[in-house]
Order: C-alpha cells, then sequence, then structure tokens
C-alpha cells in the first residue's frame, strides 16, 4: 500500500470538509432540496454538494466562455458552472427529460442565468453530433447514462480547444469498478477508465473526489 490511503472519509470529516468550502447558494439549496423532495427515487443522481463549488472553480480557472453539459437532471451541476461563467458565456446542456430539467429552468431564472444556458432536449449523441466539428469546448461535464460515456467522450474530445478540461462524474461507480464481474453500468465505466486513460489526446487524472471524478486536459 503506498501513502495517501490513509485517510477515511467519516461523516465527520466530510462535514468538515463542506464547511471549510463555498457554501451552496439559497438557489443552489432550494434546488438541491426541492430534487430530494419531488425525486426521492432518483435525487442520488444530483452531483455531490462539494462538486458545485468544484465545478464552478474548474470553469473560472480555464477561463470558460463554452461550457457542455452532458446529462442535467434537475439542473444542479448546470446552476454552480452557468454562475461561474462570464456574462456572455453559454453552457449547453444536454439531457432527454422535460421532467427534470423544468426545475432547472425555474432555477437558473431564479438565479439570474437562465440566459447563459441552452437546453438540448434530445439524445446527447445527437446533440453533441450537431455541435461544430472544430475545437471550440472551453470545459464539459460528463454525468450522463454510464454506458453513452466512450461515444460521448468521442465526440467531446475532437471539439475541445487546447487546454480545455472534461470532468467526468462516477468513475469509481459506488465502488464497484474494482469488481472483475462487473456488468451494467458499473462495466461500462470501467472499460470507460481504461479508454480515457489509453487516449493520448488528453492529459488525465482519476481522482476519489464524491464517487470519482477525473479531470482530462486536451493536450
Ligand atoms: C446523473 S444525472 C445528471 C445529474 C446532474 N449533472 C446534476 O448534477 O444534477 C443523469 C442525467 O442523464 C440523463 N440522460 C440519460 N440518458 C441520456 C441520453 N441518452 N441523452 C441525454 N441525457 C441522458 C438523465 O435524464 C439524467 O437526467
Amino acid at each position: 500500500m503506498t501513502k495517501g490511503n490513509d485517510t477515511t472519509i467519516t461523516d465527520e470529516l466530510y462535514q468538515y470538509m463542506l464547511a471549510h468550502n463555498p457554501p451552496l447558494d439559497p438557489v443552489q439549496r432550494e434546488l438541491v432540496d426541492t430534487t430530494y423532495a419531488q425525486f426521492p427515487d432518483h435525487a442520488g443522481m444530483v452531483s455531490a454538494e462539494e462538486q458545485a463549488p468544484l465545478l464552478a472553480f474548474l470553469v473560472r480557472l480555464v477561463g470558460a466562455r463554452h461550457v457542455v453539459e452532458v446529462g442535467t437532471f434537475t439542473g444542479f451541476s448546470a446552476l454552480a458552472m452557468a454562475q461561474a461563467l462570464p456574462a456572455d458565456g453559454t453552457l449547453i446542456a444536454c439531457d432527454i427529460s422535460e421532467e427534470w430539467t423544468a426545475y432547472g429552468r425555474a432555477a437558473w431564472e431564479k438565479a439570474g442565468v437562465a440566459d447563459r444556458i441552452d437546453l438540448r432536449i434530445a439524445p446527447a449523441l445527437d446533440t453533441l453530433r450537431a455541435m461544430p466539428a472544430e475545437p471550440h469546448i472551453d470545459f464539459a461535464y460528463l454525468d450522463a447514462d454510464k454506458g453513452g460515456y466512450i461515444a460521448y467522450w468521442e465526440e467531446l474530445v475532437p471539439r475541445m480547444r487546447q487546454g480545455g478540461v472534461i470532468a467526468t462524474d462516477n468513475v469509481l461507480f459506488h465502488g464497484g469498478v474494482t469488481d472483475p464481474a462487473a456488468t451494467g453500468p458499473t462495466a461500462a465505466i470501467k472499460e470507460f477508465n481504461d479508454h480515457v486513460s489509453a487516449d493520448a489526446r488528453m492529459d488525465s487524472v482519476l481522482l476519489t473526489v464524491a464517487d470519482g471524478l477525473t479531470l482530462s486536459r486536451k493536450r
């Protein structure tokens, strides 16, 4: 065992981490609470609380103006990224659910960032393929159906500008990725992780943030 795996994230330590991160603003908090109240069976899909300030940080770090999100649900991560964009920045949000994203639309309006978010209700692969082929995306957040990750990656990578970053969520898939007999979405994530680590077009690091987050920078 190498050094670096000796900090167990207890509930107390997790709360400590949250307390030392920027807090959710009232619109973000209300959206998370509403999502849990309205969709208790699906609310676990919302990005972890600490990912909102992290995504905002990354959007600012790369100076993003063109952002793409694959998988929007009730709009929490899109909200955090849009709030970090400059006023003339745009975020294309891809999802297939009118019902779930309606909650996002309402929150984006409330937060005053609706004009920065272009929600496309269609299979994300169709939306990505319809985008200009040249490198123009500064930041992308990949957080949709796991079986589609490699296809989304293959559409995103050529469209990323040099230095642009893709953040991919759930790359540890609740710890299932170490199971040699994994099937379904866990197997898809394992295949995706192998695909990403072998992709010489991007520099990638897999981080133990929340359910696993890979950051990939275009060379
Ligand atoms: C994990 S949730 C996204 C969570 C969101 N990023 C957040 O932080 O709240 C995954 C989303 O992917 C969407 N999705 C599933 N299959 C899709 C597809 N083929 N194209 C576009 N979106 C899809 C689902 O409707 C769902 O809203």
